[in-house]
């Protein structure tokens, strides 16, 4: 990759990050998911604030299920482009995008079983 100094370089970061935003708006205003993942990941943070726990392994669950979600939302509409017809790789790729998100959230919810919970508990006086 070529590097044109720092202000052009800035620029153009600047103008990759508006577009990764529009893919986080996009993706947000289509996908129910990734709303529920995103309010998800809210509340978990805002408990982890409040109870005072390590953010480190809160906000890499996060980043891990929201950055996998956006993934599989390039996957589907990728294939919805190019197969339109039924076939066995788009299946595959399709179902394995969505295997990844899963496998992500079933960590972050070991992540909130394991952090979260005890500190709630312990916070509650039980
Ligand atoms: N072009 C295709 N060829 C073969 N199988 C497909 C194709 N498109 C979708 N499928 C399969 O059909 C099932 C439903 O997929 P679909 O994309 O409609 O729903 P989804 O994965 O729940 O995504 P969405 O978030 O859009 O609801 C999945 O198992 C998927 O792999």
């Amino acid at each position: 990759m070529r590097s044109d100094g720092s202000a052009l370089s800035f620029r153009r970061w600047w103008r990759s990050a508006g577009f990764a935003w529009a893919g986080v708006a996009a993706t947000y205003r289509t996908q129910a998911n990734f709303r529920v993942e995103v309010w998800a990941g809210v509340l978990a943070l805002g408990f982890a604030l409040w109870l005072r726990v390590p953010l480190a392994p809160i906000l890499l669950s996060c980043a891990l299920v929201l950055g996998l979600e956006l993934v599989n939302t390039a996957v589907e509409a990728t294939v919805d482009l190019l197969s339109p017809q039924p076939h066995p790789a788009a299946k595959l790729a399709k179902d394995a995008a969505a295997a990844a998100v899963l496998l992500a959230s079933l960590g972050a919810l070991g992540v909130a079983l394991t952090v979260l919970l005890p500190a709630l508990w312990q916070r509650l006086g039980a």
